[in-house]
């Protein structure tokens, strides 16, 4: 439970977390709650450990101390039940190139433990939504940039997840694609999905998140309601208190 008494998709207790060799990025007694049901925005510089967070909450990567729970399930079992809970859209697309859109859909819909019958009426729902149903069966390498972050999307979804983590899902797309994702984005949340979201695009995340925390050097440097976190610091955007917070110098 949240300290407010509302249950959590997450909660992070004490973590800490170091990439063996790596002394850049390193997580030390961090502590975070993420509320079930809200949209929730992870901002940082490049390299701040944001994709490094997820992969923890994910149990991707295991914490080397504390605890990091997924709707109360330890982080890290790595079994079949845990990974059904949530779904995962990386930066880097994660498909078979090769594959259709309905064969992608079709072996990731396998994979996360679907029966025949559920994979296609899913599939079809799936291409309906985001526009993919005229290129159903055509080789992914032949997409646009904007159709590929569709498909990445569809894959992350097809078991209709409780928690979706979202890795910069709109990088490079154009107007209508991010129109689009958001607003299916927003849909998803309304019927209870958690979002947990990462994204340099700030002004979109204006319109996406409810909650945010900004990471830098693998600390919280700040956390909340996005309205209280911008009037605490008395700013207008999350660009300016990005700014404000980070600073401008560049980061590798
Ligand atoms: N497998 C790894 N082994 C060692 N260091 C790593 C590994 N993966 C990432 N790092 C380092 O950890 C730091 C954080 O990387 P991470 O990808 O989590 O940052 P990020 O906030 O997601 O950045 P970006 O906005 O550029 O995607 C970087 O310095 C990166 O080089």
């Amino acid at each position: 439970m949240a300290l407010t008494g509302e249950p959590l998709a997450i909660h992070i207790e004490h973590m800490g977390f170091r990439y063996p060799g790596n002394e850049k990025v390193s997580f030390t007694d961090l502590n975070l709650q993420i509320i079930k049901g809200t949209r929730f925005g992870l901002f940082g510089p490049n390299g701040a450990g944001k994709t490094t967070l997820m992969n923890l909450m994910t149990g991707v990567l295991s914490a080397d101390e504390g605890s990091i729970k997924l709707l109360g399930e330890q982080a890290g079992k790595q079994n079949k039940e845990f990974n059904k809970l949530f779904g995962f859209v990386p930066q880097d697309f994660s498909f078979y190139q090769e594959l259709s859109p309905v064969e992608n859909l079709e072996f990731f819909g396998a994979w996360a433990g679907l029966h025949k019958q559920q994979i296609i009426d899913r599939t079809n729902e799936l291409l309906n939504i985001l526009g993919l149903e005229d290129v159903r069966n055509k080789p992914v390498e032949k997409f646009s940039g904007g159709m590929k972050r569709r498909v990445n999307l569809a894959i992350g979804v097809i078991h209709n997840p409780q928690v979706l983590f979202l890795d910069e899902p709109t990088v490079g797309v154009d107007v209508q694609t991010r129109t689009a994702i958001i607003s299916y984005l927003l849909e998803l949340n309304k019927s209870g999905t958690t979002l947990i979201y990462t994204s340099h695009q700030l002004n979109e995340a204006e319109d996406l998140c409810e909650q945010i925390a900004m990471i830098d050097e693998g600390k919280i440097i700040t956390h909340g309601r996005i309205n209280d976190v911008l009037n605490a610091h008395n700013h207008q955007s999350l660009e300016d208190l990005f700014i404000n917070l980070t600073g401008k110098a560049y980061r590798n």
